[in-house]
């Protein structure tokens, strides 16, 4: 039997051609998520990546960074905000707009989401051009954080997504394209 710290989770991501748009290879981790023990073992990884940044707090890009962000904030025991597509949010908020790998997007967070100097981490499941970490970390640091990281399931190296930043980022599973 393969050892847990054995497990390839790339056996569990699934690849598909021309979605959302022809030409863009999408990384699917739909199929991660539907295994209990692969997913087990992937936030149990995602835990030693980010327990050692000591973040106060999570902060989930939508949709698919709360799928990691929920479950790893109540292992670590800190809190968890979320960075919302407009209009969803309710008070005052703070947005800021960004260019995708395909299309472009905006994201918001509550204006008093974080208490002045709060260690954040940002959570997402993906890495393509970083252009959404990018804007998360200009938006958390208007917010007063203190964005010690950020941290994914997947990075595609060759699109230089991490050049785009000046936090370090921790990601489990790289592709090159
Ligand atoms: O590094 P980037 O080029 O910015 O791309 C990465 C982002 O793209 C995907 O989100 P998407 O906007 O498709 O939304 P979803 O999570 O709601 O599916 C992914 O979940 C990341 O948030
Ligand atoms: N190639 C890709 N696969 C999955 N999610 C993505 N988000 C941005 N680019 C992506």
């Amino acid at each position: 039997m393969t050892k847990r710290e054995e497990i390839d989770l790339k056996r569990y991501i699934r690849n598909i051609p021309d979605f959302p748009k022809p030409g863009i290879l999408f990384y699917d981790i739909s199929t991660l998520l539907r295994d209990a023990d692969a997913w087990q073992i992937a936030m149990a990884r995602l835990a030693r990546q980010v327990a050692p940044w000591e973040p106060d707090m999570l902060a989930a890009v939508e949709s698919r960074g709360f799928l990691t962000a929920a479950p790893l904030a109540d292992r670590l025991g800190c809190g968890l905000l979320m960075m919302r597509k407009p209009g969803k949010l309710p008070g005052a908020t703070i947005a800021h707009t960004y260019d995708l790998e395909y299309g472009s997007d905006t994201l918001q967070i509550q204006a008093d989401a974080i208490k002045p100097g709060q260690r954040v981490v940002v959570m997402d499941d993906l890495l393509a051009t970083g252009g959404t970490l990018a804007a998360s970390v200009a938006l958390l640091r208007k917010a007063g954080a203190n964005v010690v990281g950020a941290s994914l399931l997947v990075e595609l190296t060759g699109l230089g997504g991490r050049d785009k930043l000046d936090i370090p980022v921790k990601s489990l599973l790289s592709y090159e394209d």
